[in-house]
């Protein structure tokens, strides 16, 4: 396919580098701040430079606040029976409509591991959407990592609350125990070594493993034991239950004012 990137900055950035690496599309970038695109990236800095029709997807990844001004002027790049693509938060396929009228739309709501191809994504596909754009575009977000389709928009932006913002939760959390482990006595280097290898390593352990998350989590704390005393700290009055769904509701709740 032939496809048109608007904005290449982080996100939209992370996903590139994945599609240039499996090598199967052409892609043009449309930024004007992009200066370190993949060998093979076509760059063009405004949207009169672009012919019209010459695109079977244009993708935006642009700020959501500045959607309504940006892709007017690259609407006319799209192919007839092309798709247009948004992984912006928030934004609803009826504000896509009010800007590129009546079109096949997906929303996309990736995250930051496409960085390392790791990303997982949901997918929404409005009504004018065929059964083979859908399929294509599935097929061009699996590139960066696993994709999730899903059948009410709404799920999009719950999604967004939960793995789209999520790597920001979890550099967090990552920041936060590295410190602590400093805090013990351990140089940095060394705190984010064992804090690094204890999260992937019990990641991994959970998803090869058929026994609840609970189950293991008792798998691991012996009686008046290390991990009893450290769970009755972090756990103290459900404050992280409480804490997770603040956070993920506060998410969910400024995806939904973005519409
Ligand atoms: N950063 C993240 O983890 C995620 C971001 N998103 C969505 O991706 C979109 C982009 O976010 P980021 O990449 O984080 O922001 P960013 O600020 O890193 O990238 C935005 C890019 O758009 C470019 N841009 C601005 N005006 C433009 C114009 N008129 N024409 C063409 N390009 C223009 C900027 O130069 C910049 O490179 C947002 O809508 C956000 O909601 C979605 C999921 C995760
Ligand atoms: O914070 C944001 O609005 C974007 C969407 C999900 C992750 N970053």
């Amino acid at each position: 396919m032939n496809i048109l990137l608007i904005g290449c900055g982080k996100m939209g950035g992370a996903m590139l580098r994945q599609w240039v690496r499996h090598g199967e599309h052409s892609f043009t970038v449309a930024d004007p701040a992009a200066d370190d695109l993949p060998s093979g990236v076509r760059h063009v800095s405004k949207a009169t430079d672009l012919p019209s029709q010459a695109f079977d997807v244009v993708m935006i990844a642009i700020k959501p606040q500045a959607i309504a001004d940006v892709l007017p002027d690259y609407a006319h790049a799209l192919k007839e029976d092309g798709t247009f693509v948004s992984i912006a938060a928030g934004t609803s396929v009826a504000s896509l409509e009010n800007v590129v009228g009546d079109a096949a739309i997906v929303r996309v709501m990736p995250n930051m591991a496409a960085l390392v191809g790791m990303g997982v994504s949901g997918l929404y596909a409005n009504a004018r959407c065929t059964a083979e754009q859908t399929r294509q575009i599935v097929a061009l977000i699996d590139q960066t990592g696993t994709c999730i389709p899903v059948d009410s928009e709404d799920r999009i932006d719950r999604l967004t609350a939960v793995s789209g913002s999520g790597p920001g939760y979890v550099f967090e959390l990552l920041r936060s125990y590295v410190a602590a482990a400093e805090e013990l006595g351990f140089d940095h280097d060394t705190a984010r070594t064992l804090v690094f290898d204890t999260l992937s390593g019990t990641v991994e352990a959970a998803r090869q493993s058929d026994q609840t998350l609970e189950a293991l989590r008792n798998s691991v704390t012996s009686k008046n034991g290390t991990t009893q005393a450290g769970l009755s700290a972090l756990m103290r009055d459900g404050q992280l239950d409480t804490l997770f769904q603040d956070t993920l509701q506060s998410a969910y709740a400024r995806a939904v004012e973005l519409k």
